[in-house]
């Protein structure tokens, strides 16, 4: 097995698709929603949660921020899908080039990275998750199945004096591994 694509767990029974790429040369598998999901606009705030942003700037703690106390925060959608790869490659996530143009749907990370080592971890089993935000007037409904991102495997390369010796595991994802 050297690298691919498989289903989490808790999607097992929900009849998801592994990616695949829509060309011959293309080189991106495309991920879908595992679920409907709705996206927001970032405008659609009434005047209360106007004030209660505003009041957040000043008041919340970072630690409530990343716990996701913040109104204008990143949706993780969900993708029921994880993916293997040999250890010396990564699985970087883009934005379909279609999304900001037609639905103002934005990666606010730019791409993903997903880790080899992310597979399979205890937290989450390694699923791979989207971050979008949407920057258009409207809310956006994806559906199940529908393509939201594409991944592309590549292989990364290490600096003269890297530390072989890490002995530390990858326990989970979005910040894991620390501040
Ligand atoms: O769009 C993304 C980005 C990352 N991940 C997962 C896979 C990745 O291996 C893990 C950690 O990502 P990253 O290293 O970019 O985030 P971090 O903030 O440094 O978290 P950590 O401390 O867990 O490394 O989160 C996703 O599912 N989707
Ligand atoms: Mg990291």
């Amino acid at each position: 097995m050297t690298r691919g694509f498989a289903i989490v767990e808790r999607f097992s029974e929900a009849d998801l698709t592994l990616p695949t790429r829509a060309t011959k040369s293309a080189a991106g598998y495309d991920l879908a929603a595992a679920t409907d999901f709705t996206l927001p606009s970032i405008w659609h705030l009434n005047f209360i949660k106007i004030l209660v942003t505003i009041w957040q700037q000043k008041h919340l703690t970072d630690e409530a921020i990343s716990s996701g106390q913040a109104v204008l925060k990143p949706y993780l959608v969900p993708t029921g899908i994880k993916a293997y790869m040999n250890r010396d490659e990564v699985l970087i996530l883009a934005n379909r080039s279609s999304n900001p143009l037609k639905r103002s749907l934005v990666l606010p990370n730019g791409v993903g990275v997903i880790d080899a080592d992310y597979v399979d971890n205890p937290k989450n089993e390694g699923e791979i998750f989207v971050q979008m935000m949407n920057f258009g007037l409207k809310d956006v409904h994806i559906k199940k199945g529908e393509r939201i991102a594409q991944g592309i495997f590549m292989p990364y390369l290490l600096t003269d004096n890297d530390d072989i010796d890490i002995k530390d595991e990858r326990t989970g994802g979005f910040g894991s591994s620390g501040k």
